[in-house]
């Protein structure tokens, strides 16, 4: 009764915001559409408002559903929400180190730094001749193999992310330094579901049961996640300090680093920063890449007229002797928009990531607590029907004018979050989008199989569901767009392709 009264005492001056009604212990959790939480949070948006509060086991939980209110609170008021909600389940698996996963403070500064330097624009532009290599390798791998597209796409957004960060140049597909991360990633994404998250957070006593005890085998494979955790951060750094030992001069984050720590005296807790931000860096760059060229595929599958269009202008820029470089970007305003509407039809980080809330805060009348967990539902933000009309539709003339040329929006916050905490790894990621889209569209002509009579045969494609969305390999057609296309032609091309700088 004490402990009631007092609570009552110490009530916020200001309510909650709306939302849904919790059940005692669980909340709301028992609501949400766990495939695609995201759907969810948009229905609430419907009955609550764009800020809506929930419950899931003990943890507050403050979702918006819009730009503006995004804006107000993860960039006006940045530093009270950069920080990430502490989950039990980051230790238990071994990867506390992520940058993305950690709290906001003095480590996670060191570790954005190293990002930055980087990754931002300018430092970003030295990668663009290894993208350009890499992209080329990508379209003889579709010539050699166009059903294994989905395969092709994962060695390309894995090669050019380990490239530049290691400096390490996978030479096929399954790669076995490639694979030392995605073994990792696969066995945590089978075990660290949303439930058992929400679960072991509101009861961590559970972990203290041992792992021999039937249903405790989430500790056993947490134990082998940490081994292999630790390897997805040694190995490929001991590759690079190889390769610096050996005079590389190719542009690396480990490199940059090394030279930064040069300058500065390094120390242990700077070395360690340089390798868990590495680390965090392939793994962030990778997929998400991956998932958005994915949707690219699908989006021009569905939509002949749409590859149509983007075939005139290439062919109008860039002509059929040649692939297109980096420097055509600015004349080719059609692929600049199929990428945009790419990233907003499909936003593949659909709720950011999830931010915490530094200290009580309020706004437009209503309480934010303290420690709250903060999802952005950019999914929500990037089908608003009144910014974007028909927003299920793929209309990649939303973003340019009458005359052709280009909108301001260009859905940066859409796809790469607000605030602190927003992607430090865009401006790399847009080239290597821009690179594969270009390049795809100039060489080839994307549909569903044929039947015997010549007809699409469509198919309903599935999506994966976790932190990135995208569609699951579906069947399609690559077929050459140039007559006599071989792999003698494809090489008289990229040689033809002089190298962007
Ligand atoms: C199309 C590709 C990409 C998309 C859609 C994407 C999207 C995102 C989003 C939505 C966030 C969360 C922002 C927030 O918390 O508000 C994020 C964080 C992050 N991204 Fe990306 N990203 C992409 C590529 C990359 C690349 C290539 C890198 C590495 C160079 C990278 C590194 C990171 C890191 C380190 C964070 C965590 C930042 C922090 O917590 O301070 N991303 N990204």
């Amino acid at each position: 009764v004490r402990r009631h009264h007092k609570k009552d005492r110490s009530l916020p001056p200001y309510p909650l915001p709306p939302g849904p009604t919790p059940l005692p212990i669980i909340g709301n959790i028992h609501n949400v559409n766990i495939s695609a939480p995201w759907l969810t949070y948009a229905e609430w948006s419907k009955v609550y408002g764009d800020l809506v509060y929930s419950r899931f086991f003990n943890q507050d939980v403050i979702i918006i559903n819009s730009e503006k209110i995004a804006k107000a609170l993860l960039e006006d008021r940045s530093s009270n929400y950069a920080d990430r909600p502490h989950l039990i389940t980051n230790t238990l698996f071994g990867i506390d180190f992520n940058t993305a996963l950690m709290p906001y403070g003095g480590r996670w500064r060191l570790q954005r730094r190293f990002f930055h330097q980087t990754f931002k624009a300018e430092s970003a532009s030295r990668f663009v001749p290894m993208q350009q290599r890499r992209i080329h390798l990508l379209a003889h791998r579709l010539l050699e193999s166009p059903e294994r597209v989905f395969e092709h796409i994962h060695e390309f957004t894995t090669s050019v992310i380990i490239n530049a960060i290691y400096d390490y140049d996978p030479v096929s597909p399954d790669d076995p330094m490639v694979d030392i991360i995605g073994r990792v990633c696969r066995l945590i994404a089978a075990v660290n579901t949303p439930e058992a998250a929400g679960i072991l957070g509101a009861f961590p006593i559970i972990l203290s049961i041992p792992s021999w005890f039937p249903g405790m085998s989430i500790k056993r494979k947490a134990a082998l996640a940490r081994t292999w955790a630790r390897d997805w951060v040694e190995i490929p750094f001991e590759h690079a300090l190889r390769k610096q030992n050996e005079g590389s001069t190719s542009p690396a984050m480990v490199f940059d680093g090394f030279r930064e720590e040069d300058k500065m005296g390094g120390g242990t807790a700077r070395l360690q920063a340089l390798k868990d931000a590495a680390a965090t860096g392939f793994l962030a760059g990778s997929e998400t890449s991956g998932a958005a060229l994915m949707t690219f595929v699908l989006a021009m599958v569905l939509h002949p007229a749409i590859q149509d269009k983007a075939y005139a202008e290439i062919d109008a820029v860039v002509g059929k002797e040649r692939l297109p470089t980096f420097d055509d970007r600015p004349s080719l305003p059609y692929i600049d928009a199929i990428i945009r509407e790419t990233l907003r039809w499909n936003p593949v980080v659909p709720l950011s990531v999830p931010h915490a809330v530094v200290k009580d805060d309020v706004y437009d009348g209503y309480h934010i607590p303290k420690g709250a967990t903060v999802m952005t539902n950019l999914w929500s933000m990037a089908h608003n029907e009144f910014k974007y009309p028909k927003p299920f539709e793929f209309i990649p003339e939303r973003f340019l004018y009458s005359d052709g040329t280009l909108t301001s929006d260009n859905v940066q916050n859409i796809a790469f979050g607000f605030g602190r905490r927003s992607c430090v790894g865009r401006a790399f990621a847009d080239v290597s989008m821009w690179y594969a889209v270009a390049t795809i569209l100039a060489l080839w002509r994307m549909s569903f199989p044929k039947d015997e009579l010549g007809n699409d045969v469509p198919c309903e494609p599935k999506w994966a569901s976790g932190m990135t969305t995208y569609p699951l390999p579906f069947p399609c057609r690559f077929e050459p767009r140039m007559p006599g296309m071989d792999a003698k032609k494809l090489e008289e091309l990229t040689h033809a392709t002089s190298v962007a700088v």
